[in-house]
């Protein structure tokens, strides 16, 4: 077994010119993403901020972003760390910030830590990967994962966070319904700065995220996505089919 802490010692070097402040002000609270696909009516810059303004007021200790444009709107509304990531379609419809040149453009913007794809299915040499975002700008780096192997690569490439967001979006990653608890806990155990996010539909499940070891728990849709909100409370109609 390898041992994970010397990551862990490099982030916080990392992070030594004024951004520490990001590890320490995300640690044991809610992160919510505050994001919108293409079709929803969502989809508007300016609506994108004002569920990021709600969203801090209902307590959120940070938020998560998506694109240069989102990140710049959202930027001067708030102190708390800013992760941006940019997320594309691809062989899957989820491909999370996957160039430097994406990469570079967050920072840009204002994000105070900037998400990767870090998938061997989107990646390739997910180490690699890692590695060239953390040289490419002097912000944090959380990993988007969907596996044990892919968290410990990334965390050891020199990742300050490890997202379980991709778990059950890779075809050989775990399919659950809800959140991937198990991958949070695994992590966790090896020593690896875990932000739980990907399916967190109850306050039950984000207590128990923090009960496997989460540093923070990261909830989008069940906060910001009004139609899924809704496609839940009308499934349990006598009209749902
Ligand atoms: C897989 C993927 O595309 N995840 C994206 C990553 O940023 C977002 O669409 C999710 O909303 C986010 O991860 C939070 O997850 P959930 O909305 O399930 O709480």
């Amino acid at each position: 077994m390898q041992a994970h802490s010397s990551s862990s010692e490099g982030a916080l070097a990392r992070t030594a010119d004024g951004r520490l402040g990001a590890l320490a002000a995300i640690e044991g609270g809610l992160v919510v993403s505050c994001q919108a696909q293409q079709g929803s009516p969502m989809r508007d810059t300016a609506t994108i901020a004002r569920l990021a303004a709600s969203a801090l007021q209902g307590g959120a200790v940070a938020l998560r972003v998506n694109g240069p444009d989102d990140v710049s709107a959202v930027r001067p509304l708030t102190d708390v760390p800013v992760i941006g990531l940019d997320k594309r379609m691809g062989p899957r419809r989820n491909i999370i910030t996957h160039t430097d040149e994406q990469v570079i453009a967050l920072a840009a913007a204002g994000a105070d830590v900037v998400a990767v794809d870090a998938t061997a299915e989107v990646a390739g040499d997910v180490a690699s990967r890692v590695r060239s975002a953390v040289l490419a700008v002097p912000v944090p780096i959380m990993a988007d994962v969907s596996t044990l192997d892919e968290g410990l690569t990334a965390w050891d490439a020199g990742a300050a966070f490890v997202g379980t967001t991709l778990s059950g979006y890779t075809p050989y990653s775990r399919m659950d319904p809800g959140p991937d608890i198990e991958l949070v806990a695994e992590l966790a155990s090896r020593g690896v700065r875990v932000l739980a996010e990907g399916r967190f539909q109850t306050p039950e499940q984000v207590a128990r995220a923090f009960d496997a070891g989460a540093f923070a728990v990261v909830v989008g849709g069940a906060i910001t996505d009004p139609i899924a909100i809704t496609r839940r409370f009308a499934a349990a109609t006598p009209r749902s089919t």
